[in-house]
């Protein structure tokens, strides 16, 4: 583990942890060749034991989803035989959680900022084929831009048969979990993701969450008896719950905007997206991926695109055509 975990910073200054989690922890890092900040995901495998499915599920998402409201993988070191790194995007915002605790309670319209971008990561992803399962506010970091990225895809599915094929298992946090989700029933992911952005829509209004209970039982009768009057997301009945697509030109998500949500990637917009995509599906994200998704992020974010050749005496710029 030690080898690996020095051939890793080789490529990054390692800095404070700004987070910890179960078997995880983030850390700051700075990735030497382009200067950029990165948050260093390390997750322990012996802790993880069963649970190591749930990181190769969430590697195999992210390396497939590329989209300015989802968290960027820019690489991962899977053969250290303790540790498991992912360099993950560092979003200098912090979880919007936080954001709106400190705030007591958003403003309508700054709650239309965010939510236009929750509705957009998720139109992607399941545009992608992808449900996220765990969507809460605490998966939602603000980054350098006041941009919202959706994080944790460790309990996401990509059903074989497609978005209508129906999961079994039943996951995430209750107080957002769907009621065909915690009736056991068979359900639909990308239908399921829509009732947990609706509690988050709730959440983000009102500043507290419309299903809580310590006992979590009768958490389960607030979230079945379905009396609020809240719109069609937060609808028990899942067939008569509305979709993404309509979401993204709902009266309340236009109001003040002339467009509907904007929810295709804008990272790669410039190539045809197709072969983009497919292509950085099948990069193996090492050093090179990272190297260039991060001067490609320098770009986009108007900065220079430099490679720093730090030597003895300091970072000296190394212009690059
Ligand atoms: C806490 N904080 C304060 C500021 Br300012 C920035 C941050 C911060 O963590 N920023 C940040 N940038 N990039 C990331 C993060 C956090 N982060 C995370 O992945 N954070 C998650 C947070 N999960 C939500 C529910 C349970 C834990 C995490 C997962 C495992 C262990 C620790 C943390 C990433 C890597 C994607």
């Amino acid at each position: 583990a030690v080898d690996d975990y020095e051939k890793l910073l080789k490529y990054y200054d390692v800095h404070e942890t700004i987070g910890a989690g179960g078997f995880a922890k983030v850390k700051l890092a700075t990735h030497i060749f382009t200067g950029e900040k990165v948050a260093l995901k390390i997750m322990n495998k012996e802790s993880h034991g069963d649970d190591l499915p749930r990181v190769k599920t969430e590697i195999d998402a992210m390396k497939n989803l590329s989209h300015q409201n989802v968290c960027r993988l820019y690489h991962f070191v899977i053969k250290t035989p303790g540790k498991i790194f992912m360099i993950l995007e560092y979003c200098p915002g912090g979880e919007l959680f936080d954001y709106i605790i400190e705030k007591d309670r958003l403003t309508e319209d700054e709650t239309r900022m965010f939510f236009r971008q929750i509705v957009s990561a998720v139109a992607y992803i399941h545009s992608q084929d992808y449900a996220h399962r765990d969507l809460k506010p605490e998966n939602r970091f603000i980054d350098g831009d006041q941009n919202l990225k959706l994080i944790d895809f460790g309990v996401c599915a990509k059903p074989k048969g497609g978005m209508d094929y129906h999961l079994m298992i039943c996951c995430g946090n209750p107080a957002y979990a769907a009621p065909e989700l915690i009736q056991g029933k068979a359900y639909i992911g990308s239908v399921a993701d829509i009732w947990s952005t609706g509690v988050l829509l709730y959440a983000l209004m009102c500043g507290y969450q419309p299903f809580d209970d310590d006992n979590v039982m009768l958490m389960y009768k607030k979230i079945m008896r379905g009396k609020y009057d809240m719109p069609q997301m937060i609808q028990v009945d899942p067939k008569r719950r509305i979709t993404v697509r309509h979401l993204l030109n709902h009266p309340w998500l236009m109001q003040g905007y002339s467009c509907p949500v904007e929810w295709q990637s804008k990272i790669f917009y410039k190539w045809s997206k197709g072969s983009t995509l497919h292509l950085l599906s099948k990069w193996d994200y090492d050093q090179t991926t990272a190297t260039y998704l991060l001067l490609l992020s320098k770009k986009s974010h108007g900065k220079p695109v430099r490679l720093m050749r730090s030597s003895a005496f300091g970072e000296h710029p190394l212009n690059i055509e």
